[in-house]
């Protein structure tokens, strides 16, 4: 198949494009490199400079090159920041991403992979299902959430077909591709940062959670593992026209327990101080990650040790991430 990968110059939608290539697929990476970076696309893969919210730009790419099917990774992907500029999220992964889809549909394509998040749902004590209640506690899991109530709209009335992939906390890398966000929010990589002498130390957001340690507790997914989950759900939608799944291990990790295993990881003793809560933070995600292992097969294969060992050296072999 030709797919078309918008947000494939990020980290996610690189380390996907990545294992499309091998698996034998053309790619054309559609990136505006607002927060990606043109070295992480794939030397096998097309690029082309564009927004997802320029339709024509879409649709020309698509007349250019035909796809069977797109992957719509393109979007902000801070909590935090979407409380502080609500606008700025709903634009971008909201109204872009409905100009996208009626371009890729007008283009000829229907069927769309699509990157939802665990940040949809209210969060909860127990490992969350695919039916537990939607609930965002910030603007970005609203953006997604109402992304994914329109894709469901346009499968009843257009036949788009679809996945939505509900990811829980991505982490690691490949031997070629890692995390460069810049400014980096995420946990993993602003720990390993001061083991590599980029910062002095980490903060940590909140110790008053109602949780085993006081810090919120997370599902960490190995960015591989949830590529390989990218691969399936691409090819189940042949038989099933909707598919809604989180991507997750069924494990929490405490913020501290993480901040425990970079430092075994890294051998550097890693200074922590504690702060206040950061808003928008759930207390809790897990997965139950049961229905898409039932439905599809897929299991996680790395654990929280391989996603912070396989950072660590993306990040010592590149202390400064991508090249500009
Ligand atoms: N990183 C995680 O843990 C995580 C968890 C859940 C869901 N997600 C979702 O997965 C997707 C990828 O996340 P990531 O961590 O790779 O983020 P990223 O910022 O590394 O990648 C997003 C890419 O989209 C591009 N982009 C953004 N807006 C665009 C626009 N209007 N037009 C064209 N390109 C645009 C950026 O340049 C970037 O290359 C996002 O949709 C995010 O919401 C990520
Ligand atoms: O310097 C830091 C950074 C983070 N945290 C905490 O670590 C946890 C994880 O935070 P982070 O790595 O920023 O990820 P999330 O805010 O959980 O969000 C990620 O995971 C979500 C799915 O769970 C996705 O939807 C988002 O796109 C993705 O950014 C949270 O409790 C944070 O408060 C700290 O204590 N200190």
């Amino acid at each position: 198949m030709r797919i078309l990968v918008a947000g494939g110059a990020g980290y996610i939608g690189s380390i996907v494009t990545e294992l499309l290539l091998e698996a034998g697929h053309e790619v054309v990476v559609y990136d505006n490199l607002c927060h990606g970076f043109r070295a992480a696309v794939p030397e096998g893969a097309q690029f082309v400079h564009g927004d997802i919210g320029d339709g024509e730009r879409v649709v020309e790419t698509l007349r250019r090159w035909p796809c069977q099917a797109a992957m719509h990774f393109a979007a902000f992907i801070e909590a935090g920041e979407s409380m502080e500029e609500p606008f700025k999220y709903f634009r971008n992964n909201v109204a872009h991403t409905i100009t996208f889809l009626e371009a890729l549909l007008a283009g000829g394509v229907d069927r769309v992979v699509f990157s939802s998040t665990a940040a949809v749902y209210a969060p909860a004590p127990e490992p969350l299902t695919e039916s537990s209640p939607i609930g965002p506690v910030n603007v970005y899991g609203e953006t997604k959430a109402t992304v994914e109530r329109i894709l469901g709209w346009l499968h009843r009335t257009r036949g788009l077909r679809y996945a939505a992939l509900r990811y829980f906390n991505a982490g690691g890398a490949t031997a070629t591709r890692g995390e460069d966000h810049r400014p980096e929010s995420h946990l993993i990589p602003r720990i390993l940062q001061v083991a590599l002498g980029r910062r002095p130390y980490v903060e940590i957001y909140g110790t008053d959670y109602p949780t085993r340690d006081g810090t919120c507790i997370r599902d960490y997914i190995h960015v591989v593992d949830l590529a390989r989950a990218h691969l399936l759900v691409l090819e189940a939608l042949s038989e099933r026209p909707v598919m809604v799944y989180n991507v997750g291990t069924g494990t929490g990790y405490t913020v501290r327990e993480v901040l425990e295993v970079c430092r075994r990881v890294t051998g550097h003793p890693i200074p922590a101080r504690e702060g206040p809560r950061r808003p928008g933070d759930p207390v809790m995600l897990v997965a139950s990650p049961e229905a898409i292992r039932r439905d599809l097969g897929w299991t996680p294969e790395h654990t929280l040790i391989d996603i912070v060992a396989s950072a660590w050296r993306w990040m010592q072999a590149h202390p400064h991430g991508y090249p500009e």
